[in-house]
């Protein structure tokens, strides 16, 4: 029997596993911060020699991209300094990890799919503090651990773009979304079945990273228009160019990522971000 930490699991992702868990054979030990704080060296360790799961799954984050560019420590500490500390927990006790990663660790200028070989360049706090994360587990040279980068996922759980764009376009007449960020969308349901089906059988002598998004490719625009219809929503969504939505934080013009990788090696069969946006929506 595999017994699986979720860390982070009051998350989207981490909720989405629970409620996934019980169509897999493993005992999962579901945490989030008031459990188990991962920013917590100590804590960290004192939990694997207590539980000693065989397999971790890093779903906790600093996901607040905004927020993120003001409070840089709070952010690296999470999704970079605690990512250590899980690493070497799980080298140390011999558990597989599994840890999730962004699109926002490319810099957007990109016109084809990135793949896993292509260069990170983030351009923002949260994207730079992410792929820290990544290369601490990388740099440990841990065997049996594998980083799933995704992008804009959403989910009936927790906050989400989805969410946010029914509760304005409920409010609202009219809402302006930018249509010149491209990237694809990923309901988290379906990245939670992509790592509980690839946990088991997967062995590797060092790390490995893999794309998993739903298919197809959309801007935000795209997006929050396929919100309003699938909700039956009148509001009228406008496209609107980057500069006409400022942010504190830049966010990639184009972030699509090759799944190539994850399927050719884990088989896995991918769905279209539309159907997969009616799934979620059908059960909100
Ligand atoms: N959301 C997205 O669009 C995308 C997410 N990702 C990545 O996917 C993964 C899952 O994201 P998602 O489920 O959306 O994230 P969420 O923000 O929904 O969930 C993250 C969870 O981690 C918890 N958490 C925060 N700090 C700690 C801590 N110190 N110890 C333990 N738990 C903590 C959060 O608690 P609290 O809410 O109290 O802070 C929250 O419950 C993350 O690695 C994220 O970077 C990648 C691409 C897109
Ligand atoms: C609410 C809103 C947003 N936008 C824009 C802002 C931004 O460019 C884009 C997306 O908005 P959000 O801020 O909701 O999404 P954002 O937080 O940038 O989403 C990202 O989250 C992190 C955690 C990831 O890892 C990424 O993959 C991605 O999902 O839409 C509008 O144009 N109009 C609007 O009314």
């Amino acid at each position: 029997m595999n017994k699986i930490l979720v860390t982070g699991a009051s998350g989207q992702l981490g909720s989405e596993i629970r409620h996934l868990s019980s169509q897999y054979p493993f005992e999962f030990i579901f945490t989030d911060v008031a459990e188990l704080d991962i920013t917590d060296e100590q804590a960290v360790r004192h939990f694997f020699e207590t539980n000693k799961p065989n397999a971790v799954v890093n779903c906790a984050a600093y996901t607040a991209v905004d927020r993120a560019e003001e409070d840089i420590e709070t952010a690296d500490k999470i999704n970079h300094l605690a990512v250590k500390y899980l690493a070497q927990a799980a080298q140390e006790y011999g558990a597989k990890l599994v840890h999730v990663s962004t699109d926002y660790v490319f810099d957007g200028n990109g016109h084809r799919p990135y793949d896993e070989l292509a260069t990170p360049d983030p351009q923002s706090v949260y994207g730079d503090t992410k792929l820290k994360g990544e290369r601490a587990i990388i740099e440990l040279g841990i065997a049996d651990s594998a980083i799933v980068r995704t992008s804009w996922v959403y989910s009936t759980f927790g906050n989400n773009f989805v969410k946010t764009m029914r509760r304005l376009g409920a409010e609202r007449s009219e809402l302006n979304v930018v249509a010149d960020q491209v990237g694809t969308p990923t309901y988290a349901r379906d990245l939670a079945a992509f790592i509980l089906d690839m946990l088991p059988d997967f062995a590797s002598p060092k790390t490995e990273l893999f794309h998993f998004s739903n298919e197809g490719v959309c801007s935000w625009y795209d997006f929050a228009l396929a919100v309003m219809e699938m909700s039956g929503l009148d509001c009228k969504v406008k496209p609107i160019p980057s500069e006409k939505y400022p942010t504190p934080a830049k966010r990639p013009f184009y972030s699509v990522m090759s799944k190539e990788k994850a399927k050719a090696q884990l088989g896995v069969e991918i769905g279209h971000w539309r159907d997969a946006l009616q799934r979620c929506i059908g059960e909100m």
